[in-house]
């Protein structure tokens, strides 16, 4: 086992089952859990570090009560906050969430110099813009995880609507992590087909307006909060390039700097993801159409980072 710790704050549903899948992966040394609920954060680390002794998995898993305990960790994510409950919208947390994700960063910033920082909390895109500004890091080490949860909302419901075995789907998913998202269904494939030239419009439609709303509808079932398993497991894919420096294409959210002709505003694109986090930012050939939806999704996301531009008057660069 190679001597990597990954620190999670925030360990509730997302969070605790991250730590699940991390610590039955063996894909690092040691676990580090914060949250404000201590002794739920105790009961997990024990739970979580009992189930890795049914296979003699070696992985730690610590809870840590004091600040100075959560430390050196080589990836910290961010799970913390509040989740939506039906008929909300991610950016209704706007405010609860912001203001946890600063303290955060108060409490662990000090003790872990090092770490590449994967935030999770929603609305996701103006997290990270919040985790970016607080932590003054360069982009490659500050970024969000939606992208991959969303394609993988896209490929499932392409999958529902696809009557004949395949290998393969090819989806991606760019743009804010919200109902403006944007599946780029001109750029999807099955086993190297587009899928536009095989499905009908009836059925495009229903691929893209499931996967815009793949978040809400779990919502709307659970009731009591939001998915985890697609969640957390995007995550785990996440730490696991980075771990393994795997230089594999991921959609992140991430700060653009003239990117996609945008400036400071964090929104989903591809990257490579290695072991400095995002290597490169990649930029698609997008049509003039794809460019005008994601020239909307933006304003999801910059219409949220003015409200604190415009409360606190603190994001000046
Ligand atoms: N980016 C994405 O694709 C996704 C984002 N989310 C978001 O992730 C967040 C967490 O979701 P769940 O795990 O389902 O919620 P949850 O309610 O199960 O867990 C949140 C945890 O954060 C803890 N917490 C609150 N304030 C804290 C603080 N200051 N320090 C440490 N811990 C604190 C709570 O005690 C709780 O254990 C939500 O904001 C949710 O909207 C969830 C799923 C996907
Ligand atoms: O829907 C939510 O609020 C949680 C989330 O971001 C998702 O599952 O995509």
């Amino acid at each position: 086992m190679n001597n990597k710790t990954i620190g999670i704050v925030g360990v509730g549903n997302v969070g605790s089952s991250l730590a699940f899948s991390l610590a039955l992966s063996s894909l690092c040394n040691k676990i580090l859990l914060k949250d404000i609920r201590e002794d739920y954060t105790k009961a997990m680390a024990l739970d979580i570090s009992q189930a890795c002794k049914t296979t003699n998995n070696k992985t730690k898993i610590k809870a840590c009560i004091e600040n100075s305990e959560f430390k050196d960790c080589d990836i910290v994510v961010i799970t913390a906050g509040v989740a939506r409950k039906p008929n909300m919208s991610r950016e209704e947390l706007l405010y609860t969430n912001e203001k946890i994700i600063n303290s955060i960063f108060d409490d662990i910033l000090e003790n872990n110099p090092k770490a590449i920082f994967l935030i999770v909390s929603n609305p996701l895109d103006a997290m990270v813009y919040v985790a970016l500004k607080k932590t003054k890091l360069p982009r490659n080490r500050v970024f969000g995880m939606a992208g991959t949860l969303d394609s993988a909302r896209f490929k499932y419901y392409i999958d529902e609507k696809i009557d004949f075995p395949y290998e393969k789907i090819e989806a991606m998913v760019i743009g804010a992590h919200s109902n403006t998202m944007l599946p780029l269904i001109n750029h999807a494939k099955i086993d190297g087909k587009k899928i536009v030239d095989i499905l009908k419009k009836d059925d495009l439609d229903y691929i893209l307006d499931s996967t815009k709303n793949g978040g809400a509808k779990v919502v709307e079932l659970l009731k009591t909060g939001s998915a985890y398993f697609a969640p957390s497991y995007s995550c785990f894919l996440l730490c696991k390039a980075i771990i393994e420096d795997s230089k594999n294409i991921f959609q992140v959210s991430t700060l653009l700097i003239k990117d996609y002709g945008y400036e400071d505003i964090t929104l989903g694109v591809p990257a490579i993801i290695g072991k400095n986090g995002i290597e490169k930012i990649i930029e698609l050939d997008l049509s003039s159409k794809e460019k005008e939806e994601l020239e909307i999704s933006a304003k999801t996301v910059e219409n949220s980072i003015n409200i604190f531009k415009i409360k606190k008057n603190n994001f000046k660069t």
